[in-house]
C-alpha cells in the first residue's frame, strides 16, 4: 500500500494532431496503470493541442512509469508534470493576518509605538492580562523536534515543518484556535524543556507532537510541572482519546465488553503507551503490547525503563512470542508502529468478529483492502478509507476547551471526556460497521469535545476562569 493513495499528478502535454489522437494518449496512460480524472484544455490550434490532464497513480514510482510511457508516445511532447500536493504547499500553508487594518497615523500610533505602550504597562503590572490584552488566549505552539514524524520517524526539523503546519491549520479551521508550528534543531531533552519555558508567555498552551519515545515522556512531565498552562503530547494524549472513542462505539458493534476483550497493541512507543493507559483505565483488563523484539512481559530488564513499567501494568498471562503468537483469539488489534507489520494470516487467528485499527500513518499495519474481508470492523489513520480514527478529532476541540476556560492543565478526567464527547457525535441510528468515529469535517466534534472538557475542568477545579455556566 503506499504513502500517496489518491496521488494525483497534472502532465501538461502538447500533442500532434494529426500524429496522435487523444484516445490513443488515454489508452497509453491507461495501460500504464494510470487512471485519467481530469482534462483541461490549455490551448489548441489546427495542428497541435496543449492539455493539463490529471492522472491517479499509486506512488511517485508509478508516476514516473506513466511519464516515461506518454514522453515515449510517438507526437507526444510533455511539457512539465505538477504534484497537486507538491504544489499546495508551495511558499508554506499558512500566513499570518492582522485583526485591525493600520490606515491612519492615528492606527499607527496605537497599535504601535507610543500607545501600545501603556498596554505593555498594564500588562507589567497584572501580568494575567496577557490573556485579555494579547493573543495569549487563543495561541498554542505546536512544538516538535522532528524525531517521529507520522511513522516517517527521526527526519528533522525542516522536514517536519509540513506535518506542523498541517496541525495548526487544522487548529484554526476546526476550533478557531491560532497554532504557530515550531520545529527545534535539538534533541536534547534538557534545552527543549528550557526553550518550551521561554517561548510560553505568548502562549495559552503547548502541543507536543511527532517527539519520539521515551524522551517525549520526561520532557512533557516537565513541562507539566514547571508550566502553568496546558501541556499535551497530541500523539500520546490526542490518539489516546480518539481510539477510545472509536473502541466504545465498535464493541456496540460486536456486542462484546470492554472488560472481557483481548486487546493485542503494537508499537509500545509515545502513541501505544498512552492508547493502553487510556484503555486499561476504560476497563480493559487483558491487553498485550507487542514492539520489535515481540511481546513485552514480566521477567525481562528492558533498557527503555517505560518498558518495564508496561510489563508490570498488561499482559496478565505474562505471554511471550511474536505478534503473530500473541494475536491468536485477539478481539482487537491496535496498531501505532509500522506499516505492514500485520498479515492476513495473522487477522484469520483473531477471535470472531475481530476489530482492527491499523493506525500507522501514512501507511497502516495492514492494508484495509487486504483485511476487510476478514474483520467486521476495519479502521486506520487515513483519510482516505472509512473510519479515520485520527488524533485530529481531539486537539483542535481539547484545546479550545481548555483555552475558553483558562485551565492550568489537561487531565484525565476531561480526556475521558473528550473520548465520550467524540463517541457521542455517531448516533446510535448511524452505527455501523464503516461508522464507528465521526468526521474530521464533522462540526459537531469540536464544539462537543469543548463543552465536554470544560464540564470536566471546573468540576476538578483545573478551570481559572470564572464562568457562570459552569459553576
Ligand atoms: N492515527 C493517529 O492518530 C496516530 C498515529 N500514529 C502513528 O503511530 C506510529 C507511532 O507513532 P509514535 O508513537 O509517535 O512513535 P514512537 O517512535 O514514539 O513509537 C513507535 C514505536 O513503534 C515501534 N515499532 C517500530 N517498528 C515496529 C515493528 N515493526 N513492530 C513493532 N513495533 C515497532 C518502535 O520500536 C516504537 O516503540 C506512527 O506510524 C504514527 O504515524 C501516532 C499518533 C497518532
Ligand atoms: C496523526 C499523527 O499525529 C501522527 O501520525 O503522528
Ligand atoms: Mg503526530
Amino acid at each position: 500500500m503506499s504513502s500517496g493513495a489518491n496521488m494525483h499528478i497534472t502532465i501538461r502535454l502538447q500533442f500532434a494532431k494529426n500524429v496522435v489522437s487523444f484516445s490513443d494518449i488515454a489508452t497509453a496512460i491507461g495501460q500504464a496503470g494510470g487512471d485519467i480524472v481530469g482534462i483541461d484544455v490549455i490551448s489548441s490550434s489546427k495542428t497541435h493541442t496543449v492539455r493539463d490532464i490529471t492522472v491517479s497513480v499509486l506512488d511517485s514510482k508509478h508516476a514516473d512509469v506513466v511519464v516515461d510511457t506518454l514522453r515515449k508516445t510517438t507526437g507526444v511532447k510533455v511539457i512539465h508534470v505538477s504534484d497537486r500536493t507538491f504544489l499546495m504547499h508551495i511558499g508554506g500553508k499558512i500566513e499570518v493576518k492582522s485583526k485591525i487594518p493600520i490606515k491612519t497615523r492615528d492606527d499607527l500610533a496605537r497599535v504601535y509605538t507610543p500607545g501600545v505602550a501603556r498596554i505593555c504597562t498594564a500588562i507589567a503590572e497584572d501580568p494575567t492580562k496577557a490573556y485579555s490584552l494579547t493573543i495569549k488566549r487563543n495561541t498554542v505552539a505546536v512544538i516538535s523536534d522532528g524525531t517521529a514524524v507520522l511513522g516517517l520517524g527521526d527526519i528533522g526539523p525542516y522536514a517536519a515543518m509540513p506535518v506542523m503546519e498541517g496541525k495548526a491549520m487544522l487548529f484554526k479551521q476546526l476550533a478557531g484556535v491560532d497554532a504557530f508550528p515550531i520545529c527545534l534543531d535539538t534533541k536534547d531533552t534538557e534545552e527543549i524543556v528550557q526553550i518550551v519555558k521561554a517561548i510560553a508567555p505568548a502562549f495559552g498552551g503547548i502541543n507536543l507532537e511527532d517527539i519520539a519515545a521515551p524522551r517525549c515522556f520526561e520532557i512533557e512531565e516537565r513541562l507539566k510541572q514547571e508550566l502553568d498552562i496546558p501541556v499535551f503530547h497530541d500523539d500520546q494524549h490526542g490518539t489516546a482519546v480518539v481510539l477510545l472513542a472509536g473502541l466504545l462505539n465498535a464493541l456496540k458493534i460486536v456486542d462484546k465488553k470492554i472488560e472481557d476483550i483481548k486487546v493485542v497493541l503494537t508499537g509500545i512507543g509515545a502513541a501505544g503507551i498512552a492508547c493502553t493507559k487510556i484503555l486499561l483505565a476504560a476497563g480493559v483488563k487483558n491487553i498485550i503490547g507487542v514492539d520489535r523484539q515481540g511481546a513485552i512481559h514480566r521477567g525481562v530488564q528492558y533498557d527503555n525503563p517505560y518498558w518495564n513499567e508496561y510489563a508490570n501494568m498488561t499482559n496478565p498471562e505474562n505471554i511471550s512470542g511474536t505478534l503473530s503468537d500473541v494475536i491468536a483469539g485477539a478481539d482487537v488489534f491496535i496498531g501505532v508502529s509500522a506499516p505492514g507489520i500485520l498479515t492476513v494470516e495473522d487477522v484469520k487467528k483473531m477471535a470472531k468478529d475481530p476489530i482492527v485499527f491499523a493506525m500507522a500513518n501514512p501507511v497502516p499495519e495492514i492494508d484495509p483492502e487486504l483485511a476487510e474481508p476478514y474483520v467486521r470492523v476495519m479502521a486506520t489513520g487515513r483519510s482516505d478509507y472509512p473510519n479515520q480514527i485520527n488524533n485530529v478529532l481531539c486537539f483542535p476541540g481539547i484545546f479550545r476547551g481548555a483555552l475558553d476556560c483558562r485551565a492550568i492543565e489537561i487531565n484525565e478526567e476531561m480526556k475521558l471526556a473528550a473520548a465520550e464527547a467524540i463517541a457521542s457525535v455517531v448516533t446510535e441510528e448511524e452505527l455501523s460497521e464503516t461508522y464507528i468515529i465521526p468526521s474530521v469535517f464533522n462540526n459537531k466534534v469540536a464544539e462537543r469535545v469543548r463543552e465536554a472538557v470544560m464540564k470536566a475542568a471546573y468540576k476538578t477545579g483545573v478551570a481559572r476562569k470564572d464562568d457562570m455556566m459552569f459553576r
